[in-house]
């Protein structure tokens, strides 16, 4: 189904079209690679400015993928309009800049919060101070499910961010003293778009490369890093599903 009555400005799904649990990666060719490799019976529900979407089952659950584009406003928007077409708990699928060495190429991190800097939490807010974080029961079932398939993974705060290429490695360092793992760009609007809505989120990220790096890391590299987070957030829905069976 595509475009088909659409109910949302952005996100054009048909009523119904979007699962309860849905993957939020920034790439729109990572929800199509979601959509193909993992979910069984995948349809598309939109395409509309390229915000791919598609839902599916993953071992029963019923799970949608939707891409949110990059930055927080796009994010912010692709969040509201899933949560009024129905989606309860989301949990984004990113790549991270790594602050610290502690991150290796391609390791897992599971986001607890967000340090806000970005200006969609800030006219959301209306400049109050506020820390966009993670439902304690999306964190702990991505922990659980990353034990289990015994897949590296650090827990702890990211930073979300507007300019990409203002971040610097000074910038990485100062931040990193403050336990920040890694940088993106998505997560606190996710957050906090979730919190105002009373549904549960979270966010699991790869680290793509050292901030001021311009190095990627090498590509088949990141392509299993990216699969083996989109594994663990897939068996994390699974826990929360049952959970509230
Ligand atoms: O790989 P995705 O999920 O897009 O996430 C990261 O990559 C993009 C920047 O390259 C930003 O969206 C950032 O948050
Ligand atoms: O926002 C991001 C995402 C990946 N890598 C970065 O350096 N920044």
């Amino acid at each position: 189904m595509t475009d088909a009555a659409p109910t949302q400005i952005h996100v054009r799904a048909a009523p119904g079209a979007v699962a309860p649990y849905v993957l939020l990666p920034g790439d729109p060719n990572r929800a199509h690679h979601i959509a193909q490799t993992y979910l069984e019976g995948a349809s598309e529900y939109t395409r509309h400015r390229q915000l791919l979407g598609y839902t599916g089952t993953y071992r029963g659950v019923p799970v949608s993928v939707q891409a949110t584009g990059m930055g927080c406003p796009s994010a912010a928007i692709v969040t509201e309009e899933l949560i009024r077409l129905g989606a309860r708990t989301l949990i984004r699928v990113g790549t991270l800049g790594g602050a610290t060495p502690r991150l290796q190429a391609a390791d897992l991190v599971i986001a607890q919060a967000a340090v806000p800097n970005d200006g969609t939490t800030r006219q959301l807010l209306q400049g109050a101070p506020y820390a966009p974080t993670a439902s304690f029961e999306v964190v702990e079932a991505a922990v659980q499910a990353a034990r289990e398939a015994g897949v590296t993974h650090h827990v702890g705060l990211v930073m979300t961010e507007d300019a990409f290429y203002a971040s610097t490695p000074e910038h990485a360092r100062r931040w990193a003293g403050y336990g920040v793992l890694g940088f993106e760009m998505e997560a606190s609007a996710i957050f906090l778009v979730a919190a105002m809505h009373g549904v549960r989120a979270g966010c699991l990220a790869t680290v793509s490369n050292d901030i001021g790096d311009p190095q990627l890391v090498p590509e088949a590299v990141l392509a299993e890093g990216v699969d083996r987070m989109v594994r663990v957030a897939l068996e994390a829905l699974v826990r929360l599903h049952a959970a509230e069976a």
